[in-house]
């Protein structure tokens, strides 16, 4: 028996990184009482743009119930979204490879799928993701396409060339160092987080933020994570337009250096680049892009292989250790301690990067622990944010007035 059927998104691409022939597509098989569960590939699936922007090829159902498609069937089109595909399966190889866990997309398809007009939900081993920081990444993902859609690069390159200048973040952290004797304050402007849940019923961006500056904070980060954190681009700009001085960290999850063209138009000085997300060439790339608009780039890490991984690329000024496991949300702030142990300390006092010390900072004894360890800037989100007063907040933290 030999149909022709329309099939949307059961197929799987079974072309690998490395070849340079034309991708071959082949099908699932379908039983005669084909159920939906036996969608799940055996393969890996292509991003959801590839997918979605192929057209739907038609499939030829052989006698033992498999499914193929000719070659001849395939558009050019659609051959060079598949070329796309097979480049980006290559880069979650080479990340692999540099011990990154975070897979940038789920290595089958989406737990999402269509078939006629129907949708259901399948959920597998692979398209689950592994912790809180690979599901925000793969919603992150979805998220910045659409974004990039309303507004493009070109667009966003335009309003930078009248945007207001930025302002030197290193620089505010040095100066407050060296006027306190203490590790120069980021206070973040956090909302909720996928630990804590809602950090602060009543919460005013604007108003959080003077307190912080009143209270000392050299810089301030600021959460613009929606789903996950309840922040905002709109707290961003308003933090800016309202005449906060502290330089200001745009707190994100960068996964396309489109975010941080976007971030620079919001009014951020800084933001935030993620080793157990991003691969080097990545950080590389992007790094260059913040210096060109002078922003200030914090590299996260969160162990030794992620420290390692980021001293060894040229031009970082500013790294920051966070204390918390995003597997299993425990916060440990003897991980700063670790990490600057040894050789790697030694290097990064020669170096002369600024190390921000972050997450899990409630007391002073705890900012004196990792001022000991080698830090000379902190960064204090739930501790700062949940207190009534936070400037208030800020001069118990370090044990007096630093304002
Ligand atoms: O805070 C979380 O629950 C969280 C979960 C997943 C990814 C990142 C997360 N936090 C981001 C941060 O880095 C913290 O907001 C920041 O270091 C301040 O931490 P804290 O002082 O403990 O609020």
């Amino acid at each position: 028996m030999e149909a022709v059927v329309p099939l949307r998104t059961t197929f799987t691409a079974t072309a690998t990184a490395a070849s340079t022939a034309r991708p071959r597509l082949s099908f699932q098989p379908l039983a005669k009482n084909f159920a939906f569960s036996r969608l799940i590939p055996a393969g890996i699936s292509m991003t959801d743009r590839a997918r979605s922007s192929l057209q739907c090829p038609p499939v030829r159902v052989q006698q033992d119930g498999s499914a193929v498609v000719s070659e001849d069937t395939i558009s050019e089109e659609d051959a060079l979204k598949i070329k796309e595909w097979e480049v980006e399966r290559l880069q979650d190889e080479i990340a692999a490879s540099q011990g990154i866990r975070i897979r940038r997309r789920p290595p089958t398809r989406p737990p999402l799928h269509y078939v006629g007009p129907f949708e259901f939900q399948v959920e597998n081993e692979g398209n689950t993701p592994c912790n809180i920081l690979e599901e925000i990444i793969w919603y992150k993902d979805k998220e910045v396409l659409q974004m990039k859609e309303r507004t493009p690069l070109s667009a966003l390159k335009k309003a930078i060339s009248s945007a207001p200048p930025t302002r030197d973040f290193l620089g505010a952290l040095r100066r407050s160092y060296s006027r306190t004797g203490l590790p120069g304050l980021i206070a973040e402007v956090k909302k909720a987080s996928p630990s804590r849940g809602l950090l602060r019923e009543d919460f005013n961006p604007v108003k959080i933020a003077k307190a912080y500056e009143k209270g000392g904070a050299a810089c301030l980060s600021v959460l613009t994570d929606e789903k996950y954190f309840q922040g905002s681009f709109e707290n961003l700009e308003a933090i800016r337009n309202a005449g906060v001085e502290c330089p200001l960290l745009c707190k994100e999850f960068v996964v396309d250096a489109w975010q941080i063209y976007y971030a620079r138009i919001k009014g951020a000085d800084a933001i935030l680049l993620i080793a157990a997300v991003l691969p080097d060439l990545d950080i590389m790339y992007m790094t260059k892009i913040c210096k060109l608009l002078g922003l200030t780039a914090l590299v996260e890490v969160h162990d030794e292989r992620e420290m390692d991984r980021v001293l060894g690329i040229d031009g970082i000024e500013l790294i920051g250790i966070n204390n918390r496991d995003l597997g299993t949300f425990k916060v440990d702030i003897s991980n700063t301690k670790n990490l600057l142990e040894g050789e790697r300390g030694k290097r990064i006092h020669e170096e002369g990067i600024i190390v921000v010390g972050e997450s899990g900072l409630f007391t002073p004894a705890d900012v004196a622990y990792v001022q000991e360890a080698g830090v000379k800037a902190v960064l204090v989100g739930e501790s700062l944010v949940k207190q009534m007063d936070p400037a208030k907040g800020i001069s118990e933290l370090f044990g007096k007035d630093i304002s």
